[in-house]
């Protein structure tokens, strides 16, 4: 349970007196600030996301046992940057409220309450040691002395308010833990969250267990059952609904789910758009038919697509095309439906998962108003304004590994569950610039196809979260069959991942790889040279465009 001034304050606003602990995550905008709460989830505690400005009665509705401040893109000593509400810090010591403020968060706590942030001489990104440099109460007494963390900012703590005790510090010497054990203010510069951070889970498990005293009561099955009453809620009993189904495991799991709350008056469609893998559309099909057992209409819409995607080099125009006719797809799909049925479906249900919504646009006036966008992912961003449907998408506040839990918990097959992610704009962001020119979706599908058996006949495949190949605009010269070749390079990705937010590159045997570019430079036309990408997420996206 809570602290006694958190219980007493819990019992006097009657709010959830004897529900569970509630975590509150205030929004600053960071890529990362759903997966705080879903990591508070994963170790079985309650947890809401409110925007960075919330105000003071609306953080207090919520009753929390703690609050945990994200990072966020903003700078805090820029003017105008967003700030937790004036009475915040007073409220949160009377009522005996532990608060945890992460990168963004931990500056706001310095600056707010009398230390100073600037920007730091060297600004840091990605996989770094930090090192524990006195006792602590955030770090108890069980954590490693170091511990690699994953960073991403450009500010730094250069002097800490009265109170507070710097407890540790990077290789530079920089201030990346700090607190005051008193107030239960605690500020952490690197990312807990993410599953790069090797001790990042337990030291929020320490928190909150131990410091905050919470108490665990949310699982799975909660949210499960959460969902299915939240379709029945929306579709009402006569309603026919279309389900956007990729093959891919989120869309396979969504579609699940819709069934088991409306049955049959799901109709299931798979689009053909003409950025699909070697022969995927068939296989796709057949996984279906052999495993799914829910009736998929194939819709083939690949000629079409493609006359709109011809001269787009753009990578953001081309995600918007793509979003856009995807929809127009399914409207047709709804006229075939209505003839069938007699009733006009109105709704779409999409495997959207939460890593789509934050790296797209955000919508204005949306709660995730401080978060920059990344990419506009098809689903999302890449929508048209005029959809013409009721969006379903129960899986919208979910990461993909919470996915695969819920699929499994519904019998989800696991050729679904354990497939590799596949973005629906498909070989169209693997194909960097303009997909249709120079033979390059052939090129790329033979490459892709080469490359990813190699993985399967090493036994590698499910120790990567995904694969796949890139084909890039550019042409090197080379020497095959002793004439000089100038054909084009192609690129290698594979990543380690939990939920796709934070990715470090696979570390193959030099031997696989050697054997995988000679195949593919002997086998595949076109191609004389390929690299192999070793770049980590951050700096970079998953996906090349
Ligand atoms: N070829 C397609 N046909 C129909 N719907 C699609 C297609 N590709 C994507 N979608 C829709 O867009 C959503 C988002 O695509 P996304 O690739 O993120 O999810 P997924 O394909 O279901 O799972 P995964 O991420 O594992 O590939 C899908 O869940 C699905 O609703
Ligand atoms: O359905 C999708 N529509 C999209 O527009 C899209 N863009 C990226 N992805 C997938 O999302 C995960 C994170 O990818 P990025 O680091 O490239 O954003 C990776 O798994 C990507 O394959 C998409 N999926
Ligand atoms: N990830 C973050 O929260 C970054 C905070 C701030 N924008 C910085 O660069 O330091
Ligand atoms: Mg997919």
């Amino acid at each position: 349970m809570s602290s006694p001034a958190a219980k007493k304050a819990r019992r006097e606003s009657g709010v959830g007196a004897t529900g569970p602990d509630t975590v509150v995550v205030l929004d600053y905008g960071s890529q990362y600030t759903q997966l705080i709460t879903r990591r508070v989830r994963e170790l079985g505690v309650y947890s809401v996301l409110l925007p960075g400005d919330a105000d003071m009665a609306r953080i207090t509705s919520h009753n929390p046992s703690v609050i945990i401040l994200s990072g966020g893109p903003n700078s805090v000593h820029v003017e105008g940057a967003p700030s937790v509400p004036d009475t915040f810090f007073d409220h949160c010591q009377a009522k005996g409220i532990p608060v945890l403020g992460i990168c963004y968060g931990m500056q706001l706590i310095v600056q707010l309450m009398g230390g100073e942030v600037k920007p730091a001489d060297k600004a840091e990104y990605g996989r770094m040691p930090v090192h524990i440099v006195q006792e602590s109460a955030l770090y108890g007494e069980e954590m490693d002395p170091t511990q690699m963390v994953w960073m991403s900012h450009g500010d730094e703590a250069v002097k800490l308010p009265e109170g507070f005790k710097c407890v540790g510090k990077s290789d530079a010497g920089a201030v990346v833990a700090i607190e005051n054990a008193e107030r239960k203010i605690f500020g952490l510069q690197y990312h807990p969250e993410v599953t790069h951070s090797e001790r990042g889970f337990e030291t929020i498990r320490h928190f909150l267990f131990h410091i905050a005293k919470v108490e665990a009561g949310w699982t799975m099955q909660n949210v499960l059952d959460e969902q299915i009453a939240i379709v029945n809620q929306k579709v009402g009993p006569d309603d026919h609904v279309i389900c956007a189904l990729s093959g891919g495991v989120d869309s396979a799991v969504a579609a699940t789910l819709v069934h088991k709350a409306i049955g049959d008056r799901l109709h299931c469609c798979f689009v053909d758009n003409g950025l699909l893998r070697y022969k995927e559309g068939e296989r796709v099909m057949k996984m279906f038919k052999d495993h799914l057992h829910l009736p998929v209409t194939k819709i083939d819409d690949s000629a079409r697509l493609l006359a709109k995607l011809k001269g787009v080099a753009d990578p953001e125009k081309k995600r918007k095309t793509i979003g856009a006719q995807f929809i127009e797809v399914f409207k047709e799909y709804k006229d075939d439906v209505e003839k069938k049925t007699g009733v006009r479906p109105k709704f779409l249900v999409q495997g959207t998962l939460y890593p789509d919504v934050i790296e797209s646009c955000p919508p204005p006036g949306s709660d995730q108003k401080h978060s920059h966008t990344i990419k506009s992912h098809h689903n999302v961003g890449g929508l048209p304004k005029e959809l013409g449907f009721e969006l379903v998408e129960p899986l919208r506040m979910l990461f993909k590994d919470e996915v695969r839990k819920l699929g499994l918990l519904m019998d989800v097959p696991q050729a679904f569950i354990s497939r590799h992610p596949f973005p629906g704009p498909g070989l169209a962001v693997r194909v960097l610039g303009d997909v249709c020119a120079d033979g390059a979706l052939d090129t790329i599908r033979a490459v892709d196809e080469i490359y990813i058996n190699a993985i399967k006949d090493a036994g590698l495949y499910d120790k990567i979260w995904q694969a796949f190949a890139v084909f890039l605009p550019i042409k090197s010269v080379g020497v095959q069959g002793d004439q000089r070749t100038h054909s084009h390079v192609v690129g290698l990705r594979a990543i380690t991942s939990s939920d796709g937010m934070t990715a470090d590159w696979y570390q193959f045997e030099p031997k696989f790889l050697q054997e995988v570019s000679a195949k593919i430079c002997n086998e595949v036309k076109n191609v004389n040279r390929v690299v192999y990408d070793i770049t980590s997420k951050p700096p970079s996206t998953v996906e090349w465009e």
